[in-house]
């Protein structure tokens, strides 16, 4: 065959999906075929962007949140995409030395683009998202500088936020003991206040008071904020953050007394081993008494401490903010993983063929739609609320800054719930979408074993996703106790009707029923109110309420996962209200809106129906509805997930291209393995020939 007729080949999609695997062959060494010049340009999935019912370019500006924002992220995604210093193919084949350097240089050359460019802040953190590296600045600019803001005093902040913000000084976060990570009362590191020379001695007891996890800590920072029992007069007054110089700024060793390193390798190749999560000791280091954050309490001159108005929960404030950032996150990573899977399933072909025609795409397959379908809403789910999440973080600080603190509990509950929520769904659903993948799905040059990776330590920093939830029972259990005196507001409004909410049972009565959003949102306050009134109902039998707490624990969990799904749902039903234009982008994003509750019903129904709200008959009716609109969906699922918006470079994927020239692609990359520099493997001489070539003496063998 020759080249001309390989050309023909390109001429119709169908045709070539048919010849892939012979062209395949044929590009095997050898035969000296360009496939790449043959297949570039071709875009394989046209056909399915021809099948969208709505505006893609109105979309991505509703997925974005304004067409500023849209704007400024699609510059920033195109300055990384275009610029070879990010690329980050051979990331995975990395020793852990190169990795780490090849990060520290990635860093750098965001920074100079930062500076040269005179890129806002806003910018620089759309920068270094897609620069998709796990690195130091993401602790320096997301905690460090974060933790000084929230807990300095304002002459702190004066000093430290101007060095810290032209990186003159590098920060991380040190909370975390080896010890202790959850109970953050139960840290064991130690400042102690020297009235003599007006100074905070820190030092570390124990073995198990070493800092332990901290980004940024091992190799880069030259400061960390360090949370420390403060001891003033031999007396322990809480948990306190204090900024603790840990290198030189000239040479940037360790100053005197002060170990510090690496914690070693974590799970996956790449992923997040490109941080340097680090291991932090002091014997005995001196810093001055102003180097204790003092928003919240100030330790005087002469040894007193002062109390502010600030509750004392604002020293947590940086976990707040962390918190809602990891919810907005979750539908980028989790958005990712859906855009790879649907992509490829609509070019993947198993089964079906008919007359030596085309086999089903995997897409087509019911079953692949019912996977992948909810997943694709959940992206849209978390992306709004993720969104409201980051107005309500605002709100609560503006009236932080007037030292109003009535919003902060509903602030922690709601972030701790959803980063909760989010995350653990979000690390599942990237597993998912591997599986949706095939075995394609399993090479690293697909992004999701890097992705995944990278992204599961979400359920555990931050605070662990169960703790989490406990946290939410707290503030649930609270919110059903004080029922007949206080009216909740906010997110537990709903449970001022409780009544109602125990006593109303669904009305829903055919399929159709379920598209109505009062409907769907009554069923889920109704579980959710009912879930936490009976916890409460249970806790009053214990005389201790601790012990009553972590007895029915387990049940305590799932009330706030029902709370906080109720959360996502309402606020995408609330997004649905708001004015969005573009042909069709309400009503697809209505479509989703409903699958994602719908799907969350149908997985939960044992809830619905154990608290007697729902009929076995409405569940069922629910899963009807259900498959209905998984075939709304269909037709759009390329181009919702197009209206991502995300580079080649940000997937990081073959099997996810825009172009959706997978097989060529894959077949070019594994060829570009180092294992397959040669033809015959380091190794054989020593190893696998003296096998092949021994002679046997044993009779058995
Ligand atoms: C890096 C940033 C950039 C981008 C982000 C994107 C991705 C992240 C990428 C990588 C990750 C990088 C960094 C990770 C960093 C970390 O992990 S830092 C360490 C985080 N650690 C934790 O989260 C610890 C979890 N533990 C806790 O939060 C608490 O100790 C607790 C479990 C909540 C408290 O337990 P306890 O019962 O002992 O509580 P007390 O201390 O006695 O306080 C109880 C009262 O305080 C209220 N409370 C608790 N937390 C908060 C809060 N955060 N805000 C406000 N209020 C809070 C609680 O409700 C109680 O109130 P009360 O009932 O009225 O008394
Ligand atoms: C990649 C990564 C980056 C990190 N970065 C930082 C950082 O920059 N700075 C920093 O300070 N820390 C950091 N951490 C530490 C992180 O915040 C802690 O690991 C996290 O808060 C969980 O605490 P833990 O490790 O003590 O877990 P543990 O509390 O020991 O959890 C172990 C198990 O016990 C359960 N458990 C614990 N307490 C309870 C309870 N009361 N009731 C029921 N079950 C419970 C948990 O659910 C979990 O299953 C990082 C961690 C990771 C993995």
């Amino acid at each position: 065959m020759g080249l001309s007729g390989i050309s023909l080949l390109t001429t119709t999609y169908s045709l070539i999906l048919q010849h892939q695997s012979l062209l395949l062959c044929l590009r095997a060494k050898g035969f000296g075929l360009d496939l790449k010049k043959d297949m570039e340009g071709v875009d394989y999935l046209s056909d399915e962007r021809k099948k969208a019912q709505f505006d893609v370019e109105a979309m991505k500006i509703a997925w974005a949140g304004s067409l500023e924002a849209f704007q400024l992220s699609d510059r920033m995604a195109k300055l990384v995409a275009n610029d070879p210093a990010f690329e980050k193919f051979t990331r995975p084949m990395l020793g852990r030395k190169e990795l780490i350097k090849n990060t520290l240089r990635k860093a750098a050359h965001g920074w100079k683009l930062i500076v040269d460019l005179r890129l806002t802040e806003e910018e620089a953190k759309w920068l270094r998202l897609y620069i998709d590296e796990p690195a130091y600045t993401d602790l320096h600019w997301g905690m460090f500088i974060p933790a000084i803001e929230g807990q300095g005093t304002e002459e702190q902040k004066k000093k430290w936020l101007p060095l810290a913000k032209k990186m003159q000084i590098i920060g991380c976060y040190a909370q975390t003991e080896l010890g202790h990570g959850s109970n953050v009362q139960g840290l064991e590191t130690t400042a102690t206040f020297d009235p003599q020379t007006d100074e905070f001695i820190m030092h570390s007891p124990t073995l198990t008071s070493s800092k332990w996890w901290p980004g940024g800590l091992g190799k880069a920072s030259t400061h960390a904020v360090v949370y420390a029992r403060l001891i003033v007069g031999g007396e322990f007054h809480g948990v306190h953050g204090f900024i603790v110089q840990l290198r030189s700024l000239d040479d940037h060793s360790p100053l005197p007394g002060v170990t510090v390193g690496d914690i070693g390798m974590k799970f996956g190749n790449g992923a997040y081993n490109t941080m340097d999560n680090g291991v932090l000791r002091f014997d005995h280091v001196r810093i001055p008494r102003d180097q204790m954050l003092m928003r919240v309490s100030q330790v005087t001159r002469e040894g007193k401490i002062m109390q502010s108005d600030v509750p004392r929960q604002l020293i947590y404030g940086t976990m707040v903010y962390v918190r809602q950032t990891i919810v907005a996150d979750a539908s980028k990573a989790l958005s990712r993983a859906v855009c790879i899977a649907t992509r490829y399933s609509a070019i993947r072909r198993q089964f079906g063929s008919r007359n030596g025609g085309p086999e089903t795409q995997v897409i087509d397959y019911k079953t692949q739609q019912s996977r992948l379908f909810p997943l694709l809403a959940s992206a849209y789910a978390f992306r709004f609320v993720g969104e409201w999440l980051k107005w309500l973080y605002t709100d609560v600080k503006e009236r932080l800054a007037a030292n109003d603190f009535s919003t902060l509990p509903e602030a922690h509950a709601c972030t701790a719930g959803l980063k909760s929520l989010t995350t653990s769904f979000t690390a599942d659903g990237i597993e998912e979408c591997r599986k949706l993948c095939g075995g394609h799905g399993y090479l690293v040059s697909s992004g999701l074993p890097e992705l995944f990776a990278v992204y599961i330590p979400a359920c555990t920093y931050e605070g662990d996703n169960v703790v989490l939830l406990l946290q939410v029972a707290r503030f649930l259990v609270k919110t059903v106790s004080e029922l007949g005196y206080k009216k909740p507001v906010g997110t537990t409004a709903y449970m001022g009707r409780v009544a109602s909410l125990m006593q109303n049972n669904c009305a829903v009565q055919t399929a159709e029923g379920w598209l109505n959003p009062g409907a769907v949102v009554e069923a889920f306050e109704s579980r959710a109110a009912r879930m936490a009134v009976r916890c409460g109902q249970q806790l009053a039998k214990y005389e201790n309420p601790e012990e009553g707490f972590a007895e029915l624990s387990a049940d305590l969990v799932e009330a706030s996962i029902a709370h906080c799904q109720l959360i996502v749902v309402s606020k995408f039903i609330e997004k649905l209200q708001q004015d969005i234009p573009g042909k069709g982008v309400k009503q697809t994003l209505e479509v989703l809106c409903y699958v994602y509750a719908l799907f969350l019903l149908h997985k939960h129904q044992g809830d619905f129906l154990a608290t007697g709200y729902l009929t076995p008959k409405q569940a069922s009716l629910a899963n009807d509805q259900l498959r209905t609109l998984y075939s709304k969906v269909r037709p759009n699922a390329i181009t919702l997930v197009d209206s991502f918006n995300y580079t080649d470079h940000y997937l990081g994927s073959i099997l996810g291209r825009y172009d959706g020239n997978v097989y060529p692609k894959l077949y070019e990359a594994a060829w570009k393995d180092p294992l397959n520099d040669s033809d015959v493997v380091d190794g054989f001489y020593e190893y696998v020939q003296p096998i092949l070539k021994q002679k046997l003496r044993t009779a058995k063998l």
